[in-house]
């Protein structure tokens, strides 16, 4: 209970605004009782004027009465009902844009730690099970406890005695209640947790369904989705049989008071203290006031589910994104594209060792720096801390001299773009996706990047041209297209400081040698840092760094650090196999004109003889 109140003042605020909707809410669950209370006080007046006395005049008064009343109460039953369902999805719709702005403001390596899937489970089904417990469970306590509280008033009226009598129930009902909700809340818990291993599992089954065809893994996959799928299936027949027990033994409960009631009822008529009318109205108010009692006492088992979805929510909006906009922003100048690392080292929160050590480097206005380094020596961590997904745990990151922290985000990142390793497709057009370079952007601008990117040939031979639709994960554009669009985007971007990451990794060959000139034009007159393997773009750096191990351990230009014979000759040496190729596709490219000849096809296990044939079919 004490979870279910926190988790309750933790999601409460959100109703802000909601509040007075709830209040006429409530307005109307009360008239609505009242309503309900005064027609059957109406029909006991009936039964005992008109009925037992066969009287059809003592029927017209009470008949227009009930029946005003119960157009009243149909009206405000309707409207309650109504706002009740609106408010409640407006809090559904106001939770999920809670989460989902705090989702999108955490750092990569939760999303590496938390299954796509969990997440969406989260976003949907725990999303609503607390608006189960704060909008639809406030409505429906408040309601049922005024409604409890009219009959049970109205039954002591009729007859106090015989009341008391029957409300020996209440305790009973609430106890068993309480014994229930134990059970159920952990079957809710468990129940939560496999919806979110489910969508995880068909998530990443989907997202992988070539690797499952190509390695025949589909047998694999649909074993997983019913081991997760059984998980699932026990945690909720647990629940279910939970609450059906519940229910059942309520129901019987309820039949023998029902029982009890018409046995001394008809004892009380024998002995001629009481009326038919008045005994069928005392039946008629336990009747009504069974349900409020019992959704009363059933509270505890919505709360402890709701509970459930609460803690899995606040799992995600407990985890603090690395790195926040500063209370005091240094006012947004226009940017040089001076970068410099000072000293800076960083570790991955729970991470064993650091992946940055003491690096520091600067690349002034219009330089093109290389980035070098064998698989995992912290070249991606580098361009995470230029663009501030993360801040340094030592040392300090500066653009034009001011440490990142001190700048508004959207600032940093409008002055800093970013071209990331895969290839980031919007859902929208081609042109969407270019334009989102820079909101706003006409027609001929979009087309003036495309041009440059040299991507305009290819989108205006699409059937759609730039209205072609793209999503992710669609194929309608080969890897070195896509990567000519997001080139697109970032020219359009036009930002002082550019920040490559791998700009030509999983392209072949010719693909790569395709972007190589939209990039030296994305690059000219901008502060550039290109990390990447493909040392063929290293001639044209002003200065090439070497990274190992998370350290800087060299840098100088190409020739220099050739000349130098340390770890960046040794890493030139172990591409050199592949240099011949690529200078024999150069080469090639200079007679054979390069035409988009479709999708590049998958990189053959040497990278290069499928560029070759390409070139001579
Ligand atoms: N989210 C993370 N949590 C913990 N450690 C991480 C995380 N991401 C990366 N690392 C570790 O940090 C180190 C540097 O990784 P990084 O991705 O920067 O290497 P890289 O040089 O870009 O490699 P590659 O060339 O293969 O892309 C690696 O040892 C990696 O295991």
């Amino acid at each position: 209970m004490r979870k279910a109140r926190k988790a309750f003042a933790r999601f409460w605020p959100l109703t802000r605004g909601d509040r007075r909707w709830l209040l006429l809410i409530i307005g109307c669950v009360v008239v609505s009782a009242l309503a309900e209370t005064a027609s059957i006080l109406l029909f006991a007046d009936l039964t005992d004027h008109a009925l037992k006395a066969g009287s059809l005049s003592a029927f017209w008064g009470p008949a227009g009465a009930w029946l005003g009343v119960a157009v009243l109460g149909a009206l405000v039953g309707y409207l309650g009902n109504s706002l009740a369902a609106w408010t409640a999805e407006r809090f559904v719709l106001r939770l999920r844009a809670h989460v989902f702005r705090h989702v999108q403001r955490m750092p990569p390596h939760f999303f590496q730690r938390h299954r796509r899937g969990d997440l969406v489970a989260r976003l949907t089904g725990d999303v609503e099970a607390i608006e189960q417990m704060v909008v639809s469970g406030v409505v429906g306590t408040v309601s049922a406890a005024f409604s409890a509280v009219f009959y049970a008033a109205a039954a002591l009226w009729l007859r106090w005695d015989l009341a008391l009598a029957t409300f020996v129930l209440a305790p009973v009902l609430l106890l068993t209640a309480r014994r229930f909700s134990g059970r159920i809340s952990s079957a809710a818990r468990d129940e939560r947790t496999a919806d979110g291993a489910l969508t995880s599992v068909v998530e990443e089954a989907l997202g992988n369904i070539v690797l499952t065809q190509a390695y025949n893994r589909r047998r694999d996959e649909e074993r997983r989705l019913d081991r997760e799928a059984r998980a699932w299936l026990r945690a909720s027949v647990r629940g279910a049989r939970a609450s059906e027990l519940y229910e059942q033994f309520v129901e019987v409960m309820e039949t023998l008071c029902v029982l009890a009631v018409i046995g001394l009822g008809a004892w009380e008529i024998s002995q001629d203290r009481m009326s038919l009318g008045d005994l069928l109205a005392f039946a008629a108010f336990l009747g009504y006031l069974y349900p409020p009692v019992r959704s009363l006492g059933g509270l505890g088992l919505t709360l402890t589910a709701a509970t459930a979805g609460a803690d899995r929510l606040r799992e995600v909006l407990d985890a603090r994104p690395a790195v926040t906009d500063p209370a005091d922003p240094v006012a947004p100048w226009p940017v040089r594209g001076r970068v410099s690392l000072h000293g800076a080292s960083f570790r991955y929160p729970g991470a064993a060792a650091d992946s940055l050590r003491d690096v520091t480097f600067t690349a002034g206005p219009g330089e093109l720096v290389l980035v070098t380094g064998a698989s995992g020596a912290g070249k991606s961590t580098l361009s995470k801390l230029l663009l501030r997904f993360y801040d340094p745990d030592a040392g300090a990151v500066r653009l034009d001299g001011v440490p990142l922290p001190d700048l508004p985000l959207d600032f940093l990142r409008e002055n800093v773009a970013l071209l990331p390793q895969e290839t980031l497709v919007l859902h929208g057009t081609v042109r969407e996706n270019i334009a989102c370079g820079r909101p706003g952007a006409s027609d001929a601008e979009i087309e003036r990047a495309a041009r440059d990117a040299a991507a305009h040939d290819f989108i205006s031979a699409l059937p759609e041209g730039y209205d072609t639709p793209l999503a992710p994960g669609t194929a309608v554009l080969s890897g070195g297209q896509l990567q000519r669009v997001a080139i697109a985007r970032a020219m359009l971007r036009a930002a002082p400081v550019l920040v490559l990451d791998e700009p030509t990794a999983g392209l072949d060959a010719l693909a790569a040698r395709q972007v190589v000139r939209p990039l030296r034009r994305l690059t000219a007159g901008r502060t550039t840092v290109m990390i990447t393997h493909d040392l063929h773009l290293a001639p044209d750096a002003d200065r090439v760094l070497v990274v190992e191990e998370g350290r800087l351990v060299e840098s100088g230009t190409h020739a220099e650090l050739l000349a130098r014979g340390g770890a960046y000759a040794r890493l030139h040496g172990a591409a050199a196999p592949a240099a011949p190729v690529a200078a024999v596709v150069e080469a090639a490219a200079v007679v054979v004109p390069i035409v988009d000849r479709g999708p590049a096809p998958a990189l053959t296990s040497d990278g290069t003889s499928a560029a070759l044939s390409r070139v001579w079919p």
